[in-house]
């Protein structure tokens, strides 16, 4: 963190004992139906939390969970990860049924010290998101309110910090706002990628928020000797290059910025030369390796082919610094994992050859752990995608610049 921002030892240096915390912290785990697949952001929250439980303080955790349209929506409650955020702390945290509502308030109104408490996704509220900034500010305004005449703000999810969004950014401008350990730890290790990066630099993108990063290529690609391609991103480069791409994930009108990164950063981009297509999006789905010329009309590419692992893999050994953020394929899904495996076994290879290799993700880090693969193969998991590929790329994020005041 730059030293002019706030840090959690400032915080409690002031004293937290009866003082009630708002934490926004990053809990956006992967969930199959109520089960939570991958609680790594949870336990990353963790640290910070107790510690001001600990200290006394009353802590309301916000927090959301996918993209739910601003509306409640039970498949998006923060229900099984309250439960589980209270098993990992070792007391109950109470999940109030909405944001800034009547039970949001008189919960928080019950608390003592000590106490942990959440409310409701906070995208359940449409201002969270809104652009319209007076918006967000009313429902910053009703998020201090539950913190009473003493409150304070703790940023610690650092996977949102690159959202201007109320809960991380609006809310911080009304208290005194401190950034949290997990938002500190990461930036410390993400500024490591920054300066006196060890070359060759290979950065692997992938995923399925292929809008939210391709403009990330625009500022990465001059910055780094090789940007591997794969994921559901790779089809609207692939689409760029003439290529038919069936019923892939296709940003339409993201082609012609494709189009034009492939014309400037052509030797530093490589994309994926073969492809795993499916006849549906499900893990029986019917599958096939075919060349990425040749990918059927009504089949869809859910990960990336073995020959596209071989030529990657090769680039990737070659690398003394790596950054991934999306996974290869749906690796959900056993038939279209191997792609991602392949990749991470290529990076967890450099990295015993001495590269520097951070994972970012929500996604990405889950990858890791449920496809088996060790953790400690890398030089750091970061809870932050899109975030972290934004700290690369040297943006000002709205969430990390707010604190410093
Ligand atoms: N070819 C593809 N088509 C559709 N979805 C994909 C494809 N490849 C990967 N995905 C999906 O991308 C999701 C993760 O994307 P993203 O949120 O961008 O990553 P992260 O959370 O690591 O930042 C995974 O759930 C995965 O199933
Ligand atoms: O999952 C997240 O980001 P990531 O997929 O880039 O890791 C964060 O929780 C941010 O979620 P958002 O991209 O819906 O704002």
């Amino acid at each position: 963190m730059t030293t002019s921002v706030p840090t959690l030892a400032d915080l409690l240096a002031t004293g937290v004992e009866g003082r009630t915390v708002l934490v926004r912290s990053d809990l956006n785990v992967p969930l199959d139906g109520s089960t939570i697949t991958d609680a790594g952001r949870i336990l990353a929250s963790v640290p910070t939390i107790k510690t001001l439980s600990d200290a006394g303080a009353k802590v309301i955790v916000t927090a959301h969970l996918g993209r739910p349209k601003g509306a409640p929506d039970p498949a998006f409650s923060l229900g099984p990860v309250a439960e589980r955020l209270g098993a990992e702390l070792g007391r109950n945290v109470q999940l109030a049924t909405d944001v800034v509502g009547g039970d949001a308030l008189a919960r928080s109104e019950g608390l003592t010290d000590g106490d942990v408490m959440m409310v409701e996704n906070v995208r359940f509220d449409p201002r969270e998101t809104s652009k319209d900034a007076a918006e967000r500010e009313k429902l910053a305004k009703a998020l201090v309110e539950l913190t009473g005449d003493e409150g304070a703000f703790v940023s610690d999810g650092f996977g949102v910090v690159h959202r201007e969004q109320a809960s991380v950014y609006d809310v911080a401008k009304l208290l005194p706002h401190y950034a949290g350990g997990l938002v500190a730890a990461e930036v410390e290790v993400l500024a490591k990628l920054t300066t006196d990066t060890a070359r060759p630099y290979a950065v692997v993108l992938g995923g399925s928020k292929v809008s939210d990063k391709i403009g990330v290529i625009e500022a990465l690609a001059p910055k780094v000797d090789t940007l591997v391609i794969g994921g559901g991103m790779a089809f609207t480069f692939l689409a760029a290059n003439g290529l038919s791409v069936g019923s892939s994930l296709l940003q339409e009108d993201q082609i012609e910025t494709c189009k034009s990164l492939l014309e400037r950063f052509g030797d530093v981009i490589h994309l994926p030369i073969d492809v795993v297509v499916a006849d549906k999006f499900a893990a029986d789905a019917e599958a096939k390796v075919v060349p990425s010329t040749e990918i059927p009309d009504g089949w869809m590419g859910l990960d990336i082919g073995p020959e596209a692992v071989k030529r990657f893999a090769a680039v990737l050994g070659e690398a003394k610094t790596v950054f991934w953020n999306g996974p290869a394929g749906v690796f959900e899904f056993e038939k279209f994992a191997a792609g991602t495996k392949g990749l991470a076994e290529a990076i967890i290879g450099a990295t015993k050859g001495g590269a520097f290799s951070v994972v970012g993700g929500g996604d990405s880090a889950a990858a890791v752990r449920t496809l088996g693969l060790p953790e400690d193969g890398f030089s750091h998991i970061s809870t932050g995608g899109g975030a972290s590929l934004e700290y690369l790329e040297g943006k000002e994020l709205p969430g990390l610049k707010v604190l410093e005041s």
